[in-house]
């Protein structure tokens, strides 16, 4: 899709002025945020920044104390985890929700087999590579247990399970967390895919290399607010002085020193 169309077209999910409040704490204090078909909108914070509530929000697990969701023009009100994938949302969180001893075919169609009288197992495995090879998924076999898979192969299986239930937004808890770097390049280039299929991506990462790698728009919280929204051209230090709150912080100096570095490498070549 071009980038044109993309911009232009509405959003599939906005936010208005969404508040959470947890007792004494305002975990969310109103934030607005827009998704639209075939964009990566990555969300970036630090710890406590208010991400996890946000995706618990979204996914059905918390309900907002007080803002609006819109999805497709309309007002919704997300109450149940069933709620959030009947519109269309699906959110692939952390923990992956795998089971280990189970194959390939069997955790994608888990909870929702073709048939639910009788499993149809040859019809589950020809969707299930279908849907593998369109997203390039590198998995050796779809008979594969969870167990013997690499970090990146069960992100791409808990991936495309979400994308089984055929949703508008996806979201990505932490997607490339613990994962090396081919695994991550793998996992980012999937992101892609999905992208590319027409999906909205939210991308949660605590990784700004990565984030500046796939997204459209990096919207960044700070203690419950929103921060800021930059282009995948921002740089570390304006990424950091967003999320910390700060320009002149121990983590953008060593990343601008870095770049210093490399620039005066490039120049002494
Ligand atoms: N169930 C809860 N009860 C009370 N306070 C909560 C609850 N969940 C989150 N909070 C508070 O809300 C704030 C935002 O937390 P949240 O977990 O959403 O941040 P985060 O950006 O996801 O951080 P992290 O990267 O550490 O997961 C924090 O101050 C947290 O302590």
């Amino acid at each position: 899709m071009p980038a044109e169309a993309v911009g232009d077209s509405a959003p599939i999910l906005k936010l208005s002025g969404v508040t959470k409040v947890f007792g004494a704490v305002t975990a969310l204090d109103g934030i607005d945020l827009e998704v639209r078909r075939g964009e990566v909108v990555a969300l970036v914070g630090d710890n406590g920044a208010g991400k996890s509530t946000l995706v618990k929000i979204l996914s059905g697990v918390h309900s907002k104390t007080s803002g609006t969701i819109e999805f497709n023009g309309a007002e919704v009100s997300i109450d149940t985890p069933g709620r959030a994938i009947d519109l269309g949302i699906a959110t692939v969180f952390q923990d992956l929700a795998l089971c280990e001893n189970l194959d390939v075919v069997a955790n994608l169609f888990l909870g929702q087999e073709v048939n639910a009288w009788r499993l149809n197992e040859v019809e589950m495995e020809v969707r299930a590579w279908k849907l593998l090879g369109e997203l390039a998924a590198r998995i050796p076999s779809v008979r594969e247990p969870i167990a013997s898979l690499s970090g990146g192969q069960r992100q791409t299986v808990a991936i495309c399970r979400s994308l089984l239930l055929d949703p508008e937004i996806i979201m990505l808890d932490e997607p490339t967390a613990a994962l090396g770097v081919a695994q991550t390049a793998e996992v980012l280039n999937l992101v892609e895919r999905v992208r590319d299929r027409g999906h909205g991506v939210i991308l949660i990462s605590h990784n700004m290399e990565d984030v500046r790698a796939v997204a459209d728009r990096i919207v960044v919280l700070r203690l419950g607010r929103n921060n800021g929204t930059f282009g995948p051209e921002a740089t570390q230090e304006e990424l950091v002085a967003a999320i910390t709150g700060a320009t002149d912080n121990s983590v953008s100096r060593r990343a601008g020193k870095r770049q210093d570095e490399t620039t005066a490498a490039g120049e002494a070549r």
